[in-house]
């Protein structure tokens, strides 16, 4: 096999959700009903043979293409880290490094049961290309850096208007524009509100990092006297389609107005721990001001991979561990913040089963170790499994991969191989020309 046979209608036998063993039937794209009498004739037809079913998982922080750096630089803190070895090889980025390195993550996303991410970088028109042909779910951003310089502002400028126009001339529903500008500490207050009008005017979303250490927060209140979430709100970056990744080191006050703008908080615990940011996102005070409270990988060179299970399991222990409250990110809220939150962070409709939704359906291997015994589903997603316990992965309808079969698995990790090896080879040699 090659290919997965896809159809109109999908029906999919004997799965079990919650503690019910039921069918779904999926039409044009959407759940059309779940239920134990669930059938009638189907153009594709799966046997679920009671596997886990499971909504698909949102990953709502990612720099997809960077799987290509997985491994190049660890164990550093996070602005040398981010100066000394990630900006200085990702100007030797090409466009087709970007197409493979997203082939590479959306097949690392999918294999883990993820059907939709929210990504920021460069080259965006290529990974639009790589999302296309893996058929997953995105909002695209790129990634706006001014360094607080007129001239470089201008340039990206440019890149963010033709990348949301490229984007939107694709038509794929699939597929959507953001604006990112990366962080206070790398775009001027001028690029800040360029990106908050044009985002407006455009009706796309704002895809930014917010208060990830505590150095950001110090330098932006002594340079500006405002706290990071002030200043982005004073600049129109904070609405309902804002995704503000990490937000480590919110006081209570930036929780409350997160909030009351209605805009979403996306978790990295992976990525945070492994950087060190010696704090984790206040969820409680999050959840209790009313923001949307998401959860994302961040990129392969701060995590290392796009596990969205791992991903859940660190959310709920690192709450705990933090916050010192073993009640606190239980696995149904953890699996909400995956799933349904996610979906509306990035704006699509998803990450619920349930009629009416969008198909997204990713389906558990019940007979796995980590899903035995089955006492309760949901905490063994949360707190036992990881993403190789995925075995079929449906985003709208679509068949993503199938008892672990994903079409042309081995040409993208050939492709992605190839690219980082000439990454790394362009940027040795510019450095024997210096
Ligand atoms: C879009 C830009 O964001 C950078 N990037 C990757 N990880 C992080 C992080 N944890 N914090 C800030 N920036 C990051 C990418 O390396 C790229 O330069
Ligand atoms: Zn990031």
């Amino acid at each position: 096999m090659t290919e997965i046979p896809q159809g109109e209608s999908v029906l999919i036998r004997d799965v079990e959700i919650g503690r019910a063993r039921v069918n779904i039937r999926v039409e044009g794209g959407r759940i059309a009903a779940i239920g134990a009498d669930v059938g009638g004739e189907a153009a594709v037809v799966i046997e679920g043979g009671g596997a886990v079913a499971l909504p698909g998982l949102y990953n709502t922080h990612t720099h997809a293409a960077m799987t290509l750096l997985r491994g190049y630089a660890d164990d550093m803190p996070l602005q040398d880290w981010l100066s000394t070895k990630i900006w200085p090889l990702e100007a030797h980025l090409t466009g087709e490094d970007v197409y493979r390195g997203t082939k590479l993550a959306c097949l690392e996303m999918i294999r883990s049961g993820t059907v939709a991410f929210n990504d920021m970088y460069f080259f965006m028109e290529d990974a639009a290309r790589a999302v296309d042909e893996m058929g997953m779910k995105a909002q695209l951003a790129y990634g706006f850096i001014d360094l607080f310089d007129e001239e470089k502002r201008e340039k990206e400028i440019k890149a963010t208007e033709k990348t949301v126009a490229a984007i939107k001339r694709r038509g794929n529903p699939r597929i959507r524009a953001a604006v990112g500008p990366h962080a206070v500490y790398t775009v001027s207050p001028e690029g800040l509100r360029w990106c908050a009008e044009f985002s407006r005017q455009q009706n796309i979303g704002i895809h930014v990092h917010l208060s990830e250490t505590e150095g950001e927060v110090k330098d932006c209140i002594e340079k500006t006297g405002m706290r990071p979430p002030t200043l982005l709100d004073k600049c129109g970056c904070i609405n309902p389609r804002t995704v503000a990744a990490h937000c480590c080191w919110l006081d209570t006050a930036d929780c409350t107005l997160l909030g009351d703008r209605g805009a979403h908080a996306s978790h990295n615990p992976t990525s945070n721990m492994k950087l060190a940011v010696h704090r984790a996102m206040p969820y409680a005070w999050l959840k209790d001001a009313g923001a949307g409270v998401c959860l994302g990988t961040d990129g392969c060179a701060s995590n290392n991979n796009q596990d969205m299970f791992e991903e859940m399991k660190f959310a709920a222990l690192l709450q705990k561990f933090f916050w010192n409250s073993q009640t606190l990110l239980p696995a149904e809220q953890t699996l909400a913040m995956a799933t349904a939150n996610g979906a509306a962070a990035m704006g699509f409709d998803g990450g619920r089963l349930e009629k009416g939704a969008a198909a997204d359906i990713v389906l558990l291997d019940r007979n796995a170790a980590c899903n035995t015994p089955l006492h309760n589903p949901v905490s063994n997603a949360v707190y036992s499994c990881n993403g190789s316990a995925v075995t079929t992965v449906i985003c709208n309808g679509r068949i993503l991969m199938q008892d672990r079969f994903v079409p042309g698995e081995e040409e993208i990790l050939a492709g992605a191989r190839t690219a980082a090896a000439g990454l790394l080879a362009r940027a040795a040699e510019s450095q024997t020309e210096e």
